[in-house]
């Protein structure tokens, strides 16, 4: 759950800086229909405007390494509204701790993949690096991907939180409330 208190200088603030979803795909609610979803299309912002209790459903970076780049991982913010508060409900839809993702064969053509990554590793990496992109992730040689996995799974235990509260206005913000 996301919690977006209102904020009367919204323009100066950002309710979630921009990031792609580390997931396959990301459905969102808003729970008390208070808009503030952008996506980024051609290094453009534009505003989601989802219906009444609508589900928006975004595509994330396993998709993208799945679909070898053809179904792209959406850049998006959320911004403050000026006087309401802003609930959303996010649910992620993470891979396997451990599988080593890399694209479907039929979506390889030439023999050139965007990424091979191991998720236990990329998702522990992603977390709190929310302005990086996929094309930063480095593409990891096939004969090496079980070696990688096996490290991997000893370095590092992944645990995966389902609802995470996190209050993200910035703090200036919340000083004036
Ligand atoms: O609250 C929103 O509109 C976006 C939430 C989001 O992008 C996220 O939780 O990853
Ligand atoms: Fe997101």
């Amino acid at each position: 759950m996301n919690y977006y208190p209102p904020c009367q200088q919204a323009d100066k603030v950002i309710g979630l800086s921009p990031h792609t979803d580390v997931v396959g795909l990301m459905l969102l609610l808003q729970v008390s229909d208070v808009q503030g979803l952008q996506i980024k299309r051609d290094g453009k912002w534009f505003s989601v405007n989802a219906l009444n209790g609508a589900l928006i459903v975004n595509i994330g970076d396993t998709l993208e390494i799945l679909s070898n780049g053809k179904f792209k991982s959406v850049e998006h913010r959320a911004v403050i509204h000026p006087n309401k508060e802003r609930i959303s409900a996010a649910l992620f839809h993470y891979p396997r701790e451990n599988l080593v993702l890399s694209p479907l064969p039929e979506f390889v053509k030439d023999g050139k993949l965007i990424a091979v990554i191991v998720c236990e590793l990329w998702v522990g990496w992603r977390v709190g690096v929310t302005d990086q992109r996929l094309s930063d992730i480095t593409v990891l040689q096939t004969p090496l991907q079980e070696k990688i996995a096996n490290e991997s799974a000893k370095m590092f235990k992944f645990m995966a939180i389902n609802l995470t509260l996190r209050t993200l206005a910035n703090s200036e913000c919340m000083i004036n409330h």
